[in-house]
Formats: C-alpha cells, structure tokens, sequence
C-alpha cells in the first residue's frame, strides 16, 4: 500500500491537461485560463473622481471659498473643461477629473449659489481622486495561466477589455454505480434489500462544482459481462470514468475487472488512508479510471482528495492547490490516529474543531453536518484540546 503523499505525487506527475479551446466570456465562468490575461487598457483609464462633488485646485481649498462654476463632467460624457484659479467643476463619481483640478470636494461640503459654489467645511485629507492606472496599467498581467475564473476572476478578465479568453477544455465525464443492493432514491423502500443509490448524487455534484461536464451516468448490477460493457460505453464516452463501490476483495467487487478488457493500466491501487483504503486509479484506453470506495463517506472522502486533485490536473491547474491544508485548533481531544493516515470528519465550531460523532465510513446522515477533514498522520499520538491540525475544506 502507498502513503496518501504518494498516491498525490503519482497523480500530479502523470495527469496532463486536455486541449485548449477560445470561448466568449459569458461561456468561461468556472473555467481555468490556459493563458495569461493582460489589460488591454489601464484602469483607471484616466484620473477620475472617487465622489459626487466639486473639482478644484486645491490651493483654493479653504472653508468660505467661493469658486465659478464652469464646466461638468460626467462618466462617459465629453471631456470637462480646464479648472482654473477660483474656478470649480461640477465631477460625478468615475467622471474625469478636469486638467488643472487635483482635489474633489464631496456636495455634502458644498452649497452653491447664483452660478457659484461655496465651500462650506473641508474634512480628511483624501483627494477623492483615483489616479491614471493606480488600479493597473496597460499591459499589465492581471491573471495567470492556471487561474480558475471563479467570480472575482471573471470582474477581473472583463475589466482587462477581453471579449473572449483561452481556456482549458472541460472534463468530460463518466460515472457508473456499482451494487446489485442499489435503488433510485425513491424506489427502495418497495424492496427489502435494496438501498438508495445516494453516491452517485454527491460524486455527480462535486464533478459540477469542480467543472467536469458529466455527459453519461449508470447503475449497474454486480455481473461483470454487464459491467465490463458498461465500461466500454463510458469510455467511449468521457475522459474520466469514475466508478463507485466494488473496490475492495469481495468475490463480487468488479470495479477494477470490468475495466480489465479495455486494458486497464493502474496508477496506483490502494492507499493507506482511512477512510477510503480501496481508492484506486488508472488508465484505460487513453482515459483516466478512477476508482471510490462504495461507503458513503469513504466515496466522499476520497472524491474530495482524488477526484477534485484529478479534475483540477485535467484542467490545467495544479492538483496541489485543491489540497489547501490550513492548520486549525481542536475544540475536543483525538485518539491515537492508528496504523492509516486518517481524515476525520469534523465541524467547525467556536472553540475549534470537533468530530461530527460517527466516524464510520458508511455514515450518510452527519456526513452533510461535516465542514472540514481533519489529518492525522499514521501513529499520530492522541491530540489535545487547542492543539492544531491539518485540515481541508470539505463540504
Ligand atoms: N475483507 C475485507 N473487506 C473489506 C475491506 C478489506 O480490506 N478487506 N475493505 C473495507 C473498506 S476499507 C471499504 S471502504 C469497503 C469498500 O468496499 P467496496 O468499494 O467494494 O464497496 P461495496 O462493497 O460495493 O460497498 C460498501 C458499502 O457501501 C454501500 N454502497 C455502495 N455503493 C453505494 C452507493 N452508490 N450508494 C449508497 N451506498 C452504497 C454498500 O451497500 C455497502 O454497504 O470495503 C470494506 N471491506
Ligand atoms: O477505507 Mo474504508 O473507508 O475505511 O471503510
């Protein structure tokens, strides 16, 4: 069996992103940059006022000032007039400031009368003038290659004045459930043995909130003619199969012989983690493998640490960066970790962190209280209350 670091360094050094593609920017949301982005304008563009208010000279600034009035300017109107000296421009916020001005009085320090402004009280010592480029310059990089355009992102590529941006190509992928004891939700009550199929539901939304286009979704029963042809539609299908349960040493865990026709090459089987020991991934006629445990939170657990890092690679990103590790206090005591790395489940509280009660793998119903994974090394002593652990997001 590996090490959890391992496993990681296995993936990141063999996963290769997919191809590029140029899209328009109301179709890139979420997706990852393949190309850096520079501003094609600087921002801002020229100085503008930062309030609604008056332009002037600031050497005129002084309480009981009375100033012409000459001229306005407004956001996208024409240019304003020059200030000159006892002269004043009406600015409006983001309108260019007026050559020769280099202060904004706000309108609540203002009054105006028969064509004149008065310059009631001075307060601070800002300018309320945002300078030429103080944001960025022209030509300047705003965003990286490998930069997810998550929402601030995407503020930042349109402020750049690009219509369109090189990103990288969307995952396809392909997601097949395992287990004869397997119902549609809804469907199992009507059966004694059956059980909701709830896996696929969570694996389905992390491959949407991790940009992966799922494009072919099964339910197949343990026999492995039925799956091993399964197998072969979903690789026809996608660039990532994900396969859940039939993982481990049963006389009927398929998930890996069914591959096995298609010439399944595995990267690695097995990791010494707990939960999600079985986790496994490969290769199979050009496509990557991947497969989760059957355990609920075992499949979760181990799609947040191999499915995402899989994903992000795919897309161009480093698979490091899914793993943000942050270091945060225990709200309660940990037992000895034992012979597997472990990620716990935990909830954020107050105080720090706190288990969410049942650690077992098969857990469903706290499973959606769960906030972070907290990681314990093998033979990690017991960890007291305050003390810090390595914990990601989860959830
Ligand atoms: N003799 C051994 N037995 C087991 C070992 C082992 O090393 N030796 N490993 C255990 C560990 S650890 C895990 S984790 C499980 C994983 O097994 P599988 O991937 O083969 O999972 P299944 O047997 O198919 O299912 C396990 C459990 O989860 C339920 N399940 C499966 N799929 C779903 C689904 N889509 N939705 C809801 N529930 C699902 C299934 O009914 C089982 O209860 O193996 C241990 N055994
Ligand atoms: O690896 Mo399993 O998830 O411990 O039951």
């Amino acid at each position: 069996m590996i090490s959890f670091d391992e496993a990681q360094a296995l993936l990141a050094g063999a996963v290769r992103p997919l191809g590029t593609e140029v899209l328009p920017l109301g179709a890139v949301a979420g997706r990852v940059l393949a190309r850096p982005v520079r501003a094609a304008l600087a921002s801002p563009r020229r100085d503008v006022s930062a309030m609604d208010g008056y332009a002037l000279r600031s050497v005129d600034a002084a309480v009981g000032a009375r100033l012409a009035l000459v001229g306005q300017s407004a956001a996208g109107g024409m240019p304003p007039p020059p200030v000159g000296p006892g002269q004043t421009v009406r600015v409006f916020t983001g309108a260019a400031v007026p050559e020769g001005a280099d202060l904004v009085v706000i309108q609540e320090n203002c009054e105006t009368e028969d064509g004149a402004v008065i310059i009631a009280r001075l307060f601070g010592t800002g300018t309320h003038i945002r300078l030429q480029g103080s944001d960025f310059a022209a030509g300047a990089e705003l965003l990286p290659a490998g930069r997810r355009l998550d929402p601030l992102a995407m503020v930042t590529l349109a402020a750049s004045d690009s219509a369109e941006a090189t990103v990288f190509c969307r995952p396809r992928v392909a997601l097949i459930a395992t287990g004869d004891e397997l119902a549609a939700p809804g469907t199992a009550r009507a059966n004694p043995q059956a059980i909701p199929e709830s896996v696929s539901f969570g694996v389905a939304a992390m491959i949407a909130e991790q940009g992966g286009d799922l494009v072919y979704r099964r339910s197949g029963s343990d026999d492995l003619a039925t799956l091993t042809a399964l197998a072969g539609e979903a690789l026809d299908a996608a660039d990532v199969v994900v396969i859940t349960g039939g993982a481990s040493v049963g006389d009927r865990d398929f998930a890996k012989p069914m591959f096995a026709a298609h010439g399944l090459e595995p990267l690695f089987a097995k990791v010494a983690i707990k939960p999600g020991k079985p986790v496994w991934l490969g290769q199979a006629r050009g496509r990557w493998v991947l497969g989760l445990p059957g355990n609920p939170t075992s499949a979760m657990v181990t799609a947040r640490l191999f499915l995402t890092a899989l994903l992000a690679a795919l897309q161009g990103r480093d698979p490091a960066a899914l793993l943000d590790w942050t270091e945060l206090p225990l709200a309660a005591s940990m037992p000895p970790a034992g012979d597997r790395e472990t990620f716990a489940r935990m909830i954020w509280t107050a105080t720090g962190l706190q288990p969410i009660g049942n650690q077992d793998s098969g857990v469903q119903g706290r499973l959606s209280a769960t906030t972070w994974l907290a990681r314990r090394l093998k033979d990690a002593p017991a960890a007291s209350v305050g003390e810090r652990v390595s914990a990601l997001r989860f959830g």
